[in-house]
């Protein structure tokens, strides 16, 4: 059977107004066939005057091409419930409701309007809609992985619907609505389309369902927005890195890394393009952008640029991302393989950390509670509620470099930076992208003497927790630092000590991770610094970066400034992660 014209739709200033054909009736065969298939939420079966407009954000808009008969093939998603996205595909005839002076309003230049604002939009474009019922098909949901907080039908991909060239006014309609959805609500910072992806799968990340969550969250949309994607499954350890490290011509041939993962393998891809031989580690790292599919147990990057640990808005904000600048910090230790061998002096091995090292209970509760990983971030949870209560003490020496110790102050510092960052965006990512400061330290190494102007920490006998960091989240449900900025030039410093805290204040303190508010109790040292040392006085314990383990051993970090490069959704660009409330 034919479904024939069901639809009227405008394009309005924010996306692509759809609602029912004056006249028409939802409730004929051709529109119940058209809502049973296409699912738009507007189809339920109730007469047409009573159905309210439905907005298609430009955000939503995925991909459109030219299909037969002047039709118009619109791939977009929608919020099916809070974070979670589905992702649907129509035909649409734009044209056929049209007088001759509605075609002739189409005829303006659509690279134009990249420059301008929402407001200079013309006049709303008059359309209409079919269906193409036979090719969306429902697929698994993410329930079926055992995830909880997703629910997404997906539809099948249209590739039976051969896009066609698209000529004439057809051609027109379809360059404006991709100029409108590939350009941030800015109005001016253009995204990039049909984007050149590399896919990394860790089938053993996290829970171990990194494969089905990119099948069923993720691999659709990239094919629906008409995204190159190259995937690759680690196959051991180290393999991210070897490959960020070895690929040819890695930078030239494509526009973002997709790590399907935990923070794992994000910090081997950094790490692997520092170690590049071609010379364009540094360019790498600087300005071909990393994300991640949030597939591990902690996923702290997908949280802290998405608000969520939902893997399709990680997917709709990969193909919908903008390259913004961060800061990474350079870790060095000594190099215990090459130490352990007679007459060696002391080699230093550099390490880079884009989230967050972790020294006492919290990295404890991480990496000491390895054998209980079946149980998800529960694990974590409980670990950190045994070794707070515990109070066990972690004896060490810690240097710091100051930036701000003063809550005031790191207050001031966070405005400041997030308003200067507001009111000069541009301004600041050419300069960050400028920047030229290199890969190397500044201040030196582990091996070198303590520079002159570090402080050290007092009651290094009693640290109970050392924890330093970049993001906000270090998981969906810890906001460790608060007042972290992408790019500030700071790291947070967090510390705290055994004999500072009650049994009580320590479990309030573990609540108040949650929502941040950690950073307000008096017995936590909250600080923004520019590098530490610590030296550890024992031998037994662990010490976390990014997660992964390292040697117990004396190490020291400092702060690489705008040295890495997040694709992240367009309005987090802006030198800001998601809202924190600090
Ligand atoms: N095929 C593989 N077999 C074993 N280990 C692998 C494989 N591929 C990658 N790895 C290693 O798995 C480690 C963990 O990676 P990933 O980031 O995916 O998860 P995770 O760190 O376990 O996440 P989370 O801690 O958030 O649960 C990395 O250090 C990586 O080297």
């Amino acid at each position: 059977m034919e479904t024939t014209v069901l639809y009227n739709a405008k394009v309005v200033d924010d996306g692509l107004e759809i609602l029912p054909k004056t006249g028409g009736s939802s409730g004929s065969p051709a529109t119940k066939l058209f809502s049973c298939f296409v699912k738009l939420p507007f189809c339920s079966p109730q007469p047409a005057s009573l159905v309210k407009p439905k907005l298609i954000p430009f955000y939503h808009v995925l991909w459109v091409e030219a299909a037969r008969d002047n039709l118009v093939i619109v791939n977009y998603v929608e919020e099916t419930s809070k974070d979670v996205f589905t992702p649907f595909s129509a035909q649409l005839d734009f044209f056929s409701s049209l007088g001759g002076d509605d075609v002739q309003s189409l005829s303006f230049s659509t690279s134009d309007m990249i420059n301008k604002e929402p407001a200079a939009m013309p006049d709303p474009i008059m359309a209409t809609i079919t269906a193409k019922p036979s090719e969306l098909t429902l697929k698994q949901s993410e329930e079926s992985l055992g995830r909880t907080n997703h629910l997404q039908p997906l539809v099948s991909a249209t590739s039976t619907m051969a896009a066609l060239p698209a000529t004439g006014k057809q051609a027109e309609i379809i360059n404006l609505i991709l100029a409108r959805a590939y350009t941030a609500p800015n109005g001016t910072t253009p995204i990039i389309r049909r984007k050149r992806l590399l896919v990394l799968i860790n089938p053993h990340g996290g829970p171990g369902r990194a494969r089905s969550i990119y099948k069923q969250c993720c691999e659709q949309f990239l094919e629906l927005a008409r995204c190159d994607v190259t995937v690759i499954e680690t196959t051991h350890r180290f393999h991210a890195l070897e490959l960020a490290r070895d690929t040819p011509y890695i930078y030239d041939k494509y526009d973002g890394i997709v790590c399907c993962s935990g923070d794992g393998i994000p910090h081997e891809v950094l790490n692997g393009f520092r170690a590049r031989a071609d010379g364009m580690g540094e360019a790498c790292l600087r300005q071909l952008p990393i994300c991640q599919l949030p597939c591990g147990s902690g996923n702290s990057m997908a949280v802290s640029v998405n608000g969520s640990s939902s893997a399709t808005k990680a997917a709709l904000a990969i193909i919908k991302g903008v390259a913004m600048p961060i800061d990474l910090m350079l870790m060095t230790q000594a190099d215990e393989e090459v130490k352990n061998q007679e007459n060696s002096a002391p080699v230093v091995k550099e390490t880079l950390s884009f989230l967050s090292q972790s020294f006492g209970t919290i990295a404890d509760a991480d990496l000491g509670t390895e054998p209980l990983r079946w149980m998800g971030p529960t694990r974590f949870t409980l670990g950190a509620l045994y070794f707070t209560l515990s109070k066990k003490r972690y004896p060490c020496d810690v240097y710091v470099k100051y930036r701000h110790q003063d809550r005031n102050a790191i207050k001031q510092h966070f405005d400041n930076h997030v308003q200067n960052t507001l009111e000069n965006q541009q301004q600041f990512l050419d300069e960050k992208i400028n920047l030229t400061s290199g890969l190397a330290p500044k201040f030196g190494t582990v091996l070198d003497p303590v520079p002159e102007d570090w402080e050290q920490l007092p009651e290094g006998e009693n640290l109970s927790l050392l924890y330093a960091g970049k993001f906000p989240y270090v998981s969906s449900d810890v906001m460790m630092f608060p007042a972290s900025l992408p790019s500030d030039g700071t790291i947070d410093l967090f510390v705290t000590h055994a004999h500072k805290m009650s049994a009580v204040q320590s479990l309030g303190m573990l609540l108040s991770l949650e929502d941040g508010t950690h950073a307000n109790c008096d017995f936590v040292q909250y600080s923004k610094v520019e590098g530490y040392r610590l030296v550890p006085r024992k031998n037994a314990g662990h010490l976390s970066i990014d997660g992964e383990s390292f040697p117990h051993t004396p190490f020291q970090v400092e702060i690489l400034g705008a040295a890495g490069c997040l694709l992240v959704p367009p309005e987090v660009s802006k030198g800001k992660f998601v809202e924190t409330g600090f």
